[in-house]
């Protein structure tokens, strides 16, 4: 493809005859023929190796219209990441025909993978890509981040199509939708599960992390397409703003859960290993088995099968690959038995919102006499509001909590356990050390008890430091709880 093609694309004029040879937003990623993104980021303003990527090949640089380019064309646009990711797409397409995308505090990842199982029980080639990597039928691939690069996510996608899949669900963090990581594809569909606090450190307040969420709507998906959004039924004044945007833009709303009209949860009742649920769909009410535990799964496994339904799968196969659907990795994971035989179980839980949905799943599997014991830290780096939140809701939710670390980066672990602890009540302690909190846990739990192992879920290490000191040594809850059971910790 030439630069002039790739111009006309996008309705831009010139005629450069130049072959394009790749997209980059790094200028080490730059070779011959480049059309380099150069953005003002977080930490560092991508316009200083405007002239390294020239020299390095660089042959158009997308940037705002008062950066100085030379020896190469400048494609000038005041949102200059959003002007280099429609240049991008038009690159790398074709991408795979049904995509989807999900948004909202909690619940994307889970929402995304078992989208894709219920796809691939229909019988279609499917993948996702988010907080756990790119799963495809052939395996899983990590890329770090949730939503990746908007070079990363594209070339994925047109990788993807190449293999052969036709259908892929995605991630849509906040943070990917503010910096266009996830543009110029067409949508089959989009979802949205909740909106509650975290990450205000990078949006500052709660309207512009929504806004950064709405505009999956108002922006990512084109007019018509369906809009699933989970209504729990509890008046929350984000999902009626989060319907009425979708509404306003002329979105298809596909509202599910206990206040939806398009599949409506009439009635849920946990089990042990799983829970039936009532849910009516074009006026008939069906019953089923979900072999997984708590309402805030159940929800996601009505927001995934929103987004089938919404892409053309049969109602008869989507109810039927509910009562089949595999555990999410790390999220209310059994991990171990201990020696009386209480489980304890590892959960993604990092925000209050989150931990209050993992200690409520869990709450009806804890005998009376028993108690529930829950380890948790935050994230360094990370929204620090949320700390004593999460100290308040452990405090209140469950029965013991544990203060530990988790990723502290590059803050002292000691403060951010002090912050969650200026929230937490008389049932909290701080334990140094996850190793040492899990054990202790563990230790402590009596036959009718569970303990619930937060905020990593599926991580596999535990992250020291920032930029050139960063070090991630390897950690696994999972694997922690089994040795702690095991009485090897
Ligand atoms: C705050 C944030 O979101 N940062 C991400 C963002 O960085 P940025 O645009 O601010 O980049 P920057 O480092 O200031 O650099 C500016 C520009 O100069 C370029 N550059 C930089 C250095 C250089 O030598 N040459 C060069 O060309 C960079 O490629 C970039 O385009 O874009 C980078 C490239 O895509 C990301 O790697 C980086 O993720 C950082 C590492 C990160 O920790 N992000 C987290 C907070 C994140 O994005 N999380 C979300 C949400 C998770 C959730 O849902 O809870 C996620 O989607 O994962
Ligand atoms: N629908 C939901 N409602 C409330 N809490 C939820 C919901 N879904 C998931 N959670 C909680 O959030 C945790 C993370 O879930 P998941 O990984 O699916 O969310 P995510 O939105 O992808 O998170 P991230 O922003 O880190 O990518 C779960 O382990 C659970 O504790
Ligand atoms: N995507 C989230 C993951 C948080 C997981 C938690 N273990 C932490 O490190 O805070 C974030 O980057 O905020
Ligand atoms: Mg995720």
């Amino acid at each position: 493809m030439t630069l002039g093609d790739l111009l006309a694309r996008a309705g831009l004029a010139g005629g450069d005859a130049r072959a394009v040879t790749g997209f980059a937003i790094d200028h080490r990623k730059v070779a011959p023929g480049t059309v380099f993104g150069a953005f003002q980021g977080a930490s560092v303003n991508g316009e200083d190796f405007i002239a390294a990527a020239v020299a390095a090949g660089a042959i158009a640089v997308v940037a705002r219209p008062e950066a100085v380019v030379e020896g190469a064309l400048h494609i000038a646009d005041p949102s200059p990441r959003r002007a280099f990711a429609t240049l991008a797409a038009g690159f790398f397409a074709p991408y795979p025909a049904t995509l989807v995308a999900v948004t909202g505090t909690n619940g994307k990842t889970s929402c995304v993978e078992m989208t894709r199982q219920i796809w691939r029980m229909a019988g279609e080639r499917a993948a996702s890509i988010g907080t756990l990597g790119v799963t495809t039928p052939d395996g899983s691939v990590s890329t770090g981040l949730t939503t990746p690069d908007i070079v990363t996510f594209l070339a994925n996608m047109a990788g993807l199509a190449r293999e052969g899949v036709t259908h892929v669900a995605y991630e849509a963090s906040s943070h990917g939708l503010d910096q266009f990581r996830n543009e110029g594809l067409t949508l089959s569909a989009a979802a949205f599960t909740n909106f509650s606090r975290d990450h205000l450190d990078y949006h500052g307040s709660m309207e512009s992390y929504f806004a950064a969420k709405m505009r999956l709507f108002k922006e990512v998906a084109a007019t018509g397409t369906p809009a699933v959004i989970h209504d729990a039924g509890d008046g929350s004044e984000w999902t009626a703003k989060a319907i009425a945007t979708a509404a306003a833009r002329g979105l298809e709303v596909l509202t599910v859960g206990e206040g939806g009209s398009f599949l409506k949860l009439i009635a849920r009742e946990p089990g042990q290993l799983g829970q039936v649920l009532q849910i009516e769909h074009e006026g008939a009410v069906r019953k089923l088995n979900l072999p997984l535990i708590g309402a805030y799964q159940a929800a996601n496994a009505l927001v995934s099968a929103g987004l089938a339904l919404a892409t053309g799968v049969p109602a008869s196969s989507v109810f039927d690959a509910l009562t089949r659907l595999q555990p999410v990795r790390g999220r209310l994971e059994r991990a171990a038995l201990n020696q009386a035989g209480a489980p304890a179980y590892v959960d993604y839980a990092h925000t209050p919102d989150a931990l209050e949905a993992a200690i409520a799943a869990l709450r009806p599997h804890v005998a009376s006499q028993g108690r529930l014991i829950v380890v948790f830290g935050a994230g360094g780096d990370r929204d620090a509001g949320k700390r004593p939140q999460m100290g308040e809701v452990a405090a209140r939710a469950a029965d013991v909590a544990i203060v530990t670390d988790d990723n502290p980066r590059s803050e002292d672990p000691a403060t951010i356990r002090a912050a969650i602890m200026a929230g937490a009540g008389e049932n909290t302690r701080e334990v140094a050390g996850r190793r040492e909190a899990i054990a202790a846990a563990i230790a402590e739990a009596g036959s009718n008890d569970i303990v619930l192992i937060a905020g990593k879920g599926h991580e596999q290490g535990q992250i020291f430091g920032a930029g050139e000191t960063m070090r991630i040594e390897a950690f696994d809850d999972v694997e922690v709880a089994r040795e702690c059971a095991g009485g090897q910790c």
